[in-house]
């Protein structure tokens, strides 16, 4: 089954087409990475499949449902990416306050935030309030709170942005063992291809509202003979600028 259908999408905003029909799968299981530069429509792309925003017209379908649909509220997670931080509670309060929401007080709510504390891996920062924390540091709490529902889908906009590589590369690990632990799907962005290579399986290359490729990233570039997907992207999207 598919986490995620996307066929022949578009978006259009006033008179400027965001999305020009973009097309591609997600199969359950996968870590996905949805890969192209500033202004490609990735964003767009993610808000339309957390159901935030209608599709001008196309198909989507995300674990067989239309976004947006209340099924999905409990097994789909999206983290934006611009997510803030509620600067006054600590990261702990935060992670609290989202699994009661998520789970009321139950036990399901205490695995949840134990889970979340873990991912975080704040030690005992984790107490501390939020309006102190680094950027990374809210990375990892906004992270851990799309995960620690242990959703059947997370949409992951831009996880590592503003990150350094040290704390990117953190980020990128927590989410692989996450996914290779709970067999979550994960569809994450970046406009960073060299980082994507390290955490997706496969990817889907989009440039100004089109997918270009989709495919595992090993057979892309062997495909393509391409040394790695920003080579790859450059080859396929037919422009020199850097990105
Ligand atoms: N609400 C909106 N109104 C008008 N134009 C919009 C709106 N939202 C997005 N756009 C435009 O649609 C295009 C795609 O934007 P989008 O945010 O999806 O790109 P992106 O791939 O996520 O880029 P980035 O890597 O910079 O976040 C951009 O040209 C953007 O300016």
């Amino acid at each position: 089954m598919y986490a995620v259908q996307v066929e022949n999408l578009t978006k259009v905003f006033g008179n400027f087409q965001a999305l020009r029909g973009v097309s591609f799968a997600v199969e359950e299981g996968e870590v996905f990475g949805l890969i192209g530069p500033n202004g490609a429509g990735k964003t767009t792309t993610f808000r339309i499949l957390a159901g935030l925003l209608p599709p001008t017209s196309g198909k989507v379908l995300v674990l067989g449902k239309a976004p947006g649909s209340p099924e999905l509220k409990r097994v789909v997670t999206y983290l934006p990416e611009d997510a803030g931080t509620y600067r006054n509670l600590t990261g702990y309060e935060f992670l609290r306050m989202v699994s009661e929401l998520y789970f009321g007080r139950s036990r399901e709510a205490e695995e949840a935030l134990e889970l979340g504390v873990k991912i975080a891996s704040l030690g005992e920062k984790i107490h501390e309030k939020m309006k102190g924390y680094s950027k990374g540091m809210k990375r990892r709490i906004q992270v851990a709170r799309a995960l620690m529902v242990k959703p059947r889908l997370a949409i992951l906009d831009e996880p590592t942005v503003g990150l350094d590589v040290v704390h990117a590369k953190e980020i990128r690990t927590l989410i692989k063992e996450f996914a290779r632990e709970h067999g979550s799907t994960i569809l994450l962005s970046s406009h960073n291809m060299l980082e994507v290579e390290d955490v997706c399986g496969e990817v889907a290359i989009i440039d100004r509202g089109v997918v270009l490729l989709q495919g595992k990233v090993r057979d892309l570039l062997s495909e393509h003979g391409a040394r790695n997907l920003e080579e790859l992207f450059f080859m396929v999207a037919g422009r020199g600028e850097a990105m």
